[in-house]
């Protein structure tokens, strides 16, 4: 691979940017973006090595698309008519059965490959791309039958020699399970916000108060509107039925403890500390 187009440079398309040039040092990344200013950030940055347009993409080995998830399903077919048939086009998108279902009629499907990066942080923007960001992380794959062999083999590598491992599922199990993982965290996280800003009023007490737990909850309250409002309306049903299950378990703690529940309080936090294990991957 030679000529790697990232469309879009901020958080996630630098961050790929960056790695994928510490491995592959020969390879030219030019960047698209709609904001000329985010261009030349990224340039300032080294994260892309020349600026480019959407006309350019004839001259593309790799396409990798990481911007908001309506913009992508948006962009998707126009970008796959622009590109050569040795070309790929790759995106790292938080929702994959709309971003599938776009591209399943178009002549280059077999140009495509769907992906979601499972890394990130709650910046946004050229300045958050950071070096290393994706060791050890999972990169779904969707639908990795319906992409031509020679070009998927040839991705994935790229994303595996920056320290990535690949987990292949379905587009609707992909968005089934990202919802009760990642997008009800940012809901949780967003109404945790809302509810101390609302409750307290005084700013000056929230910042007295608040500790890394605080700190670490409503960490992703600080995350993006304008990628995290496509993401919920295409996952609109699998989220909605997500919160449903959330707003269940707030009921029934609240109702433990008006009713002096205690008993049940200790066994259901007990119950839970059992995501230490999940995490640290002892299942
Ligand atoms: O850690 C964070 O700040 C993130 O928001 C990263 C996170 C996540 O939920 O884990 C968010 C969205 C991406 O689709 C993948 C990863």
């Amino acid at each position: 691979m030679k000529n790697i187009y990232a469309i879009g440079v901020g958080l996630i398309g630098g961050s790929l940017a960056i790695d994928i040039k510490k491995h592959n040092p020969d390879v030219i990344i030019h960047g698209i973006s709609r904001k000329d200013a985010t261009l030349e950030k990224a340039l300032e940055l080294g994260l892309i090595d020349k600026k480019a347009t959407l006309d350019d993409l004839g001259n593309a080995d790799l396409v990798i698309v990481s911007i908001p998830v309506d913009a992508t399903v948006k962009l998707l077919p126009t970008i796959l008519d622009k590109i050569s048939d040795t070309g790929l086009v790759v995106d790292a998108g938080s929702t994959k059965e709309a971003i599938c279902k776009v591209v399943e009629n178009h002549p280059k499907r077999r140009n495509f490959l769907a992906m979601h990066p499972i890394a990130g942080t709650e910046h946004s923007g050229p300045t958050a791309a950071i070096e290393g960001l994706f060791i050890g992380k999972t990169n779904i794959v969707c639908e990795v039958e319906k992409t031509t062999f020679k070009l998927q083999e040839k991705a994935l590598k790229l994303f595996t020699d920056i320290g990535m491992r690949i987990r292949y599922m379905n587009p609707k199990d992909h968005d089934k399970h990202i919802a009760y993982v990642s997008h009800l965290s940012h809901i949780s996280s967003f109404m945790l916000g809302k509810t101390v800003i609302d409750k307290e009023r005084n700013e000056r007490d929230i910042f007295d108060m608040a500790g890394s737990g605080f700190a670490s909850t409503v960490r992703l309250a600080k995350s993006s509107p304008e990628m995290w409002t496509p993401i919920f309306k295409q996952n609109k049903a699998n989220v909605v039925e997500t919160l449903e299950e959330y707003i269940n378990n707030l009921t029934h703690f609240k109702e433990l403890m008006k009713s002096d529940n205690f008993d049940e309080i200790f066994n259901e936090m007990q119950n839970t500390n059992h995501i230490k294990d999940i995490l640290n991957g002892i299942v």
